[in-house]
């Protein structure tokens, strides 16, 4: 029955043209499905890592995996370690002045075990002698991270890169402030090293840092923190910098971040004390004193938001999302949220890493 039923059509159809038309929509119909077995096969069959190749002494490329060494595991907290990776001369990048190393940018590390790779962000780009330092955080379950901790001097691991995370533009921006949390302050720190200790930074560019972690011991290692606080004391009109962490007892800190250290987290008035941002309280003091200098330069001329500003933030997502509103599908920027929005900074002030 189903043969006759199959066989019914080629029996009737007698003209050349309908059989050749036949013909080709057969060999369409196996093309198609060729093709589809052979792509789903390629996604969904078991079977070793696909994603880029490994290449040795290549240079550093985003495109494929290069070895490097790892020379030193230190570490930097509770859960946190700084690794020292270490790129062999014949893979060193082969234009060190191409726009790619400008901050921000960071590698990705495949992990050998399991087959995965994650971002992580060189806290001060790459050295001459093709050095790359990482603060890495290890969470409970946290794949790649674990296995990062637990390299030792003389290991190899796979890092392809660079992949930019934010073109910042030197002279772009009149104030550059980042809200970082956690291992967030990496980005800030690339950011900071590059442009404003080895001396980039545009005479008109003021930064300012708010960095928060939960405890005295999680904050980045004092050997990253110090030259920024010394630049800050020094250099005022370049670099602010306020330090949070969550119930911190100033008797137990460093004595040199003493004076940058609040207690508690970054908050909507924390940020707009250390931007300068009035809070829009209404009080018989501020109204007779804006009607004594009615017709004088206002306060709103030095204000923050109606400058030349990008505010970056970057850490855990619960943070982001408080601080600048939840990312959008697939992370793309989202709205402006959170406590930014609060304070009137609009879409193009703010970028979440
Ligand atoms: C551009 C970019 C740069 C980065 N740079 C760095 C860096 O310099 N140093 C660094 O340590 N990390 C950095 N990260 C984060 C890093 O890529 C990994 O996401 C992180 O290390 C967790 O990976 P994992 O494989 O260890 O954990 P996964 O296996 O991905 O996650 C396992 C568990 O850990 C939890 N978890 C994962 N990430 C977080 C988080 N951020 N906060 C709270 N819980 C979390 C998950 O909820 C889950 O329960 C960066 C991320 C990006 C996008």
């Amino acid at each position: 029955m189903i043969r006759s039923r199959l066989l019914h059509p080629r029996l009737l159809s007698t003209s050349p043209s309908t059989t050749s038309r036949y013909r080709l929509r057969l060999s369409t119909l196996a093309f198609l499905t060729t093709t589809s077995v052979l792509v789903s096969s390629y996604f969904l069959w078991p079977s070793k890592y696909r994603g880029s190749p490994t290449f040795n002494h290549q240079p550093l490329s985003p495109s494929y995996f290069i070895p490097v060494t790892v020379s030193e595991n230190s570490q930097a907290g509770p859960d946190l370690a700084v690794l020292t990776l270490s790129i062999p001369p014949d893979s060193h990048p082969l234009d060190k002045h191409t726009s790619s190393l400008d901050p921000i940018w960071s590698i990705f590390i495949k992990d050998d075990d399991i087959q995965v790779e994650r971002p992580y962000t060189p806290l001060f780009g790459i050295g001459k002698d093709g050095v790359i330092k990482l603060w890495v955080k290890r969470y409970p379950r946290g794949e790649v991270g674990r296995w990062l901790h637990s390299k030792q001097a003389g290991d190899t691991i796979e890092i392809r890169g660079p992949l930019k995370t934010f073109p910042f533009h030197q002279g772009k921006w009149d104030e550059v402030v980042m809200i970082s949390g956690g291992t967030g302050f990496s980005p800030f720190h690339q950011l900071l090293f590059r442009q404003l200790l080895r001396g980039n930074v545009a005479a008109s560019t003021r930064f300012t840092l708010l960095h928060a972690s939960r405890t005295l011991a999680e904050l980045p290692p004092l050997s990253l923190l110090q030259p920024l606080i010394d630049f800050a004391v020094a250099h005022p009109e370049h670099l602010r910098l306020a330090l949070f962490v969550d119930g911190a007892s100033r008797a137990l800190a460093p004595k040199s971040i003493v004076k940058h250290l609040e207690a508690g987290r970054i908050d909507k008035s924390s940020i707009g004390h250390t931007l300068g941002i009035p809070d829009g309280a209404w009080s018989w003091s501020s109204w007779i004193s804006n009607l004594w200098t009615s017709g004088q330069p206002k306060i709103g001329d030095s204000d923050i938001r109606k400058k030349n500003v990008l505010v970056l933030v970057c850490g855990p997502e619960p943070m982001v999302a408080t601080i600048a509103g939840p990312y959008g599908r697939n992370y793309s920027q989202g709205k402006v949220g959170g406590v930014l929005a609060e304070l009137g900074f609009k879409a193009g002030q703010v970028w979440k890493l």
